[in-house]
This record gives C-alpha cells, structure tokens and sequence, in this order.
C-alpha cells in the first residue's frame, strides 16, 4: 500500500490515484503577497464537546484521534464555509527532524509539524458521503513551531505510549481540540484535496495564520511512533507529509489584513 517511503511515498501516489496530478491538490505554499484579503471572510466559529472524543489510533500514516459525529456537539461553522461541519478527526504530519515536516508552507518556509482538524460537510449524511463531494470536507490546518514545551500536548504524548504500533488504538475520552488551537484564528483559505490517498479534491482549506508551540524533545515522541506493525521490524513514524503541490492558478484568501 501506499506510503512515505521511496518505493510507495508522494512522487509515486499518481500510479494508484490519478487524481495526485488534479486541479486542486493540497498542500500548496501559502505565498502570502499573492493571497487577497476578502473582507466578506466571516471569522471561524469552532465548537467542540470534549465528551465526543473517542480514541487515539496509529494506522499507520499518522497519530488521529476520532471523535462521535452523531450529532452537532462537535462541529465548525463561519469561516469560508457555508452551514455546519462536523469534526470527524484530528491528526498530525511531522517531520524527521525539527526544519521539516508540515505539509502547507508560507512563502516557502517549512514547520516541524502540522495538525489537521477535520470536518465534513452535514449536508451529507456520513462522512464516507462527504469525502468526494468538491463541498464534503473542511479542514482547519495548525502549525506548529519549535519552542517552549507545549502543555496542551502532553496529555497526547503520554498517550502515544499505548499506540507505537500500526493497528493499535487506546481510549482517548474528554479531550477537547479547541486547547490545540492558537490564539488567534486569522486564517488563509483556498481549495484543495486531502494530502494522502485517496487525494479526493474534497477539502476546503483553513490554514491559521498564527502557529502553536512545541518543543524538540515533545517532537522526539511523535518520532517515536512506528509506521510498522507488532511483529513487523520497526520503522518510525517521520516525514509523512507531502510536499507543496501545484496551484494551478487557484486563489489563496487571507481573513485579515
Ligand atoms: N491529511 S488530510 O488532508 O487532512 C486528510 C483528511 C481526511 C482523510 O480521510 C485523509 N485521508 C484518508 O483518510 N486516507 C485513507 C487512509 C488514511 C489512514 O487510514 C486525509
Ligand atoms: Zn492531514
């Protein structure tokens, strides 16, 4: 299957999925002179329920932690979006080592790591039904950037011990995403596709302008993932994000000046 190795990784998704090479793939570099300031950008209206958090899972591409989305306790309203998304998952993209890692760039500099929010569009019934529907998916992207230990973290690092190997889940109850989130929600959007197969062109995305922190030794431990299985001879969990694809003449909005 595929992968972030050189045998299965980006450069060679485009056999399986066609799509890789579309109109509207993600991630892209953020150019922040080329992106408009749209004064009609609402600001992002994120609500989360911490009793909706389910399970911390390795499945091996990446750490997620899934929430219900049975209802609209947990769910993302304003922004660029039209209605009521419903957060499915959050997860990670990192690198292996501190100078890479995040999937979007802006102005061609690149993050140790990026969390991606993910929510679909309750128009649809499901999230199955959302994922190939050009308005089924928005997906709010973090930064994160080396510096001071983040505490808000942690209580997922520690976790991580239980869940090192492809496959294994662990409860992960009463977490609430919003302590993920920066300060302020200034935010580029633009159209684009999820970042790993199958890269349907389904996302509209949300990357915050402001990053959040966390320090080396806290990257140590998303490093200390394995993308293999029990059993299997281990591989770490690193540089499983997909570099900047081509905008195809796409437009990047700016919420502010
Ligand atoms: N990185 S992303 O654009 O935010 C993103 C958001 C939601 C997704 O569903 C995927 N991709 C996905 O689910 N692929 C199927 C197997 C993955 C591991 O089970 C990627
Ligand atoms: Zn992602």
């Amino acid at each position: 299957g595929w992968g972030y190795a050189a045998d299965n990784g980006p450069d060679k998704w485009v056999e399986s999925f066609p799509v890789a090479d579309g109109p509207r793939q993600s991630p892209i570099d953020i150019v922040t002179g080329e992106a408009e300031h749209d004064s009609a950008l609402a600001p992002l209206a994120p609500h989360y329920d911490p009793s909706t958090s389910l399970d911390l899972l390795n499945n091996g591409h990446s750490v997620q932690v899934t929430f219900a989305d049975d209802t609209d306790s947990s769910s993302l309203t304003g922004g660029p979006i039209s209605g009521t998304y419903r957060l499915k998952q959050f997860h990670f993209h990192w690198g292996s080592q501190d100078d890479k890692g995040s999937e979007h760039t802006v102005d061609g500099k690149t993050y140790p790591a990026e969390l991606h929010l993910v929510h679909w569009n309750t128009t649809y019934p499901s999230f199955g039904e959302a994922v190939d529907k050009p308005d089924g998916l928005a997906v709010i992207g973090v930064f994160l950037e080396i510096g001071d230990e983040n505490p808000q973290l942690q209580k997922l690092l520690d976790a991580m011990e239980a869940i090192k190997s492809k496959g294994t889940q662990t409860s992960f109850a009463d977490f609430d995403p919003t302590i993920l989130l920066p300060g302020s929600l200034d935010y580029w959007t633009y159209d684009g596709s999820l970042t790993t197969p199958p890269l349907l062109e389904s996302v509209t995305w949300i990357v915050c302008k402001q990053s959040i922190s966390v320090s080396s030794t806290q990257m140590e431990k998303f490093r200390s993932l394995l993308f293999s299985g029990e059993g299997e001879p281990e591989c770490c969990m690193m540089d499983n994000y997909r570099p900047p694809q081509p905008l195809k003449g796409r437009k990047v909005r700016a919420s502010f000046q």
